[in-house]
């Protein structure tokens, strides 16, 4: 296993009108599950038919290890790919069809037996093996060529494009696990392209966020939640999306309307004065009973109760303020709460990008 590495690596349809990818220099680490995450048209098709050589970018350079792959054909690169619909041979068995990558590169007989075993009983196919594959049904069928695409140890890399889409949502929860465990198994490095943040989330050790074109922030799934660096990372990971809601920021202080919010703590020291949104998760907003500070006050316009907790809708000035709560609580649409904002869990965003983070106001600050 190696590390891919992509060297300002970009790709045009259109003779360079304009980037489904922008170039990028990035590095994927060897035996890393990387999900790339982003909404349908932003280029993840494109950054993995580029690494897998599908497709040969417009600019820059690919580097498997110290070797560079740019111009080599997919079967050079020695990689597995698992598309979104299932790649087999339908007259062989199941056993057949996981052997076959094996037998392909000449393993000894007894391994191939004892790999395609192991990823049948992972992948729930033991009792399938002797199976014709088209008599299986298409969702078992996908789950036969997730199997042939993860059954070889020696590959660089294994690329997975949207593999669960004819799944069967229930056995989806099964199959990501079941992924996870395979992975930690082989040690594969994974590069598992969706455009669906639970899978995503729940599978990857590193997210990759992808909007038009270019990366807007990749880290652990549990830095995405707590510490989005893109408004867009901020509305496209967690649900209900991330609130944003208009301030200014004026010598440090941060307002909306007229209430003072906190104070503003720059990305890069001090903050300049001028507009800014703030950004602020439905789980760090709260609404104390009897609060201590003053708060925000918004205008409850509804309550949606979602078994687990409540999530309240509020209105500052036109805009739409949410919090996930507790479903003891109660609030009644109409009634003025006043909402608060949980320390170092409000960031300040400016052009979409992070800014910087909403502090708690000092008691000299306050109104
Ligand atoms: N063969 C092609 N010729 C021209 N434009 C293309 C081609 N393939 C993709 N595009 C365009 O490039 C952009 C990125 O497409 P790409 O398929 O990589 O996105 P994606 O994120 O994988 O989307 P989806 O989830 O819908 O597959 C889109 O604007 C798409 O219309």
């Amino acid at each position: 296993m190696v590390d891919i590495h992509l060297e300002g690596v970009g790709h045009s349809y259109d003779g360079g009108r304009s980037w489904a990818l922008r170039p990028m220099t990035r590095t994927w680490r060897s035996a890393r599950a990387y999900a790339l995450l982003g909404p349908s048209g932003c280029g993840k098709t494109t950054l993995l038919n580029i690494m897998s050589g599908l497709l040969r970018p417009t600019v820059g350079r690919i580097y498997f290890g110290d070797r560079e792959v740019t111009t080599m054909p997919t079967a050079a690169r020695n990689i597995a790919q698992v598309f979104q619909f299932p790649v087999l041979y339908e007259g062989m068995s199941v056993y057949d069809n996981l052997a076959f990558p094996l037998r392909n590169r000449r393993y000894p007989k007894a391994e191939v037996d004892r790999r395609v075993r192991t990823v049948a009983r992972l992948l729930g196919l033991d009792d399938q093996l002797h199976r014709r594959s088209r008599r299986l049904d298409a969702g078992r069928q996908q789950i036969v060529s997730l199997g042939r695409g993860l059954v070889r140890s020696d590959v660089a890399a294994v690329l997975l494009d949207e593999p669960l889409t004819v799944v069967d949502p229930a056995l989806k929860w099964t199959l990501r696990s079941k992924l996870k465990e395979i992975h930690r198994d082989t040690g594969h490095t994974l590069v598992y392209v969706t455009h669906d943040q639970t899978e995503a989330l729940t599978f990857a050790d590193e997210v990759v966020v992808l909007k038009d074109g270019a990366v807007v922030q990749s880290g652990e799934p549990t830095e995405l939640f707590l510490s989005p660096a893109h408004e867009f990372v901020g509305h496209f990971i967690g649900s209900p999306g991330m609130n944003m809601i208009p301030a200014e920021v004026t010598g440090g202080v941060v307002r909306v309307g007229d209430t003072t919010v906190g104070r503003a703590v720059g990305v890069d020291g001090d903050l300049p004065a001028g507009p800014a949104r703030i950004g602020v998760r439905p789980e760090f907003v709260r609404i104390p009973a009897a609060p201590a500070a003053p708060g925000l006050p918004a205008r409850v316009t509804g309550v949606d109760r979602m078994g687990a907790y409540h999530l309240v809708r509020a209105d500052v000035d036109g805009h739409p303020l949410v919090a996930k709560v507790d479903t003891g609580s109660w609030y009644a649409p109409g009634s003025l709460e006043y909402f608060h904002f949980a320390p170092d869990r409000a960031f300040l965003f400016r052009d979409a990008v992070r800014c910087g983070v909403l502090a708690a106001a000092g008691e000299a600050e306050r109104p």
